[in-house]
């Protein structure tokens, strides 16, 4: 007897894009959730800033974690700044309490560490700049079910940031997407470029049941000095990023010297200044402890996403990082409601924008 069986169905052919370079801001917000703005501080402010973060990048760590079974070492420099708090803060950060302290470790992979300092002036008033574009760029844009519903107004605000110098062509940082421990889901975190021309690549991370159709690109877009791309919500969700090694680089020449009457002195360093807001809901005394006596770690399930309200994230063991590699292997669903977290834009309503948790970029 012969049994007719349907001929298997054709493997479909999926095609590939080759990477994209994303020269100028309307080609960044087209393909990414992402924007770029260029020349965002006066120039001297830009200069005095380098030259600043510059200096204290001399006493910046290179992160140490346990890899299997191995210890390494990032490859690029690495330091933490909280804001000074203002008189009219009802909740201002106390950049000596323990609990800071531990929020700053976090940024080191939990290694024990000074505390973090505060703002240099220089930085403040970068900073102040840096929050009136994100504020502009944030009005224009739809606003995410899960990201914080600060006040009606809906104003950003920087709390904390966080440096990295990358000297020479080869230091770099490879793919990751941050941590949202501090910062809860949907962040938008403002991340300034300083001295040599580095490439800040994205890629997507494809949710699992797309795969089939799609493969993810990869976009390069080269950060110039002075520019500031700004990682709008569900960048984190979407996306990975990192800056690759590059066979060379352009040596930066700044535009004044350190001072009046000096000589201009080149240099092959890129520093970047991350802004970003670490939620009250998200505070350090709220962070879930594993076994291991260390803070949890909160990522965005990126294989799985879903409509933006209902997306999952994880806490999970940090303790490998410092622990000689070992982790005691938890894994818990975030629960925004039983862990009396938000507001969220979700709760509130009301807000600007729209925020049905449709993505296009
Ligand atoms: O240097 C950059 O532009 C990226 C830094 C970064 O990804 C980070 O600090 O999390
Ligand atoms: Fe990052």
């Amino acid at each position: 007897m012969t049994v007719l069986r349907p001929p298997p169905s054709p493997i479909k052919e999926v095609p590939r894009s080759p990477p994209l370079t994303l020269s100028n801001p309307d080609m960044v917000a087209s393909h990414t959730p992402c924007t770029l703005h260029t020349s965002v501080l006066p120039p001297e402010l830009a200069c005095r800033l380098f030259y600043t973060m510059l200096d204290a990048s001399e006493d910046w760590k290179r992160n140490k974690w346990w890899l299997f079974e191995r210890l390494v070492e990032s490859p690029h420099r690495t330091s933490f700044y909280v804001r000074k708090p203002k008189e009219s803060d009802d909740d201002p950060v106390d950049v000596g309490s323990e609990e800071w302290r531990e929020a700053s470790q976090y940024w080191y992979n939990g290694r024990n560490t000074q505390l973090p300092h505060y703002f240099p002036d220089v930085l403040e008033e970068a900073c102040s700049i840096v929050e009136r574009i994100v504020n502009e760029e944030m009005k224009k844009r739809k606003r995410f079910p899960l990201e914080w519903a600060s006040d009606p107004s809906g104003v950003w605000q920087a709390n904390v940031a966080a440096a990295n110098c990358y000297e020479g062509a080869k230091e770099c940082v490879g793919p990751h997407a941050d941590h949202m421990t501090y910062l809860g889901p949907y962040p938008t975190i403002a991340s300034i470029s300083l001295g040599t021309s580095r490439v800040f690549r994205l890629r997507e991370v494809v949710p699992s049941d797309q795969k089939q159709d799609r493969h993810a690109q990869t976009f390069n877009i080269p950060l110039p000095h002075n520019s500031l791309i700004i990682m709008h919500g569900s960048t984190q969700e979407r996306f990975k990023h990192s800056i690759p090694p590059q066979p060379t680089i352009d040596l930066y020449r700044p535009l004044y010297p350190r001072a009046p009457g000096a000589s201009i002195e080149p240099s092959n360093c890129r520093i970047n200044i991350t802004f970003r807001f670490y939620r009250p809901d998200f505070h350090p005394s709220t962070i879930p402890r594993c076994k291991c006596g260390t803070p949890t770690a909160l990522r965005a399930d990126m294989k799985n996403r879903q409509d933006g309200k209902t997306d999952k994230y994880w806490w999970h063991c940090n303790g490998a990082a410092q622990n000689d590699g070992k982790d005691c292997g938890l894994w818990k669903i975030l629960d925004m409601k039983a862990e009396g977290r938000g507001p969220c834009i979700y709760d509130v309503g009301a807000v600007p924008g729209r925020c049905d948790g449709e993505h296009t970029a």
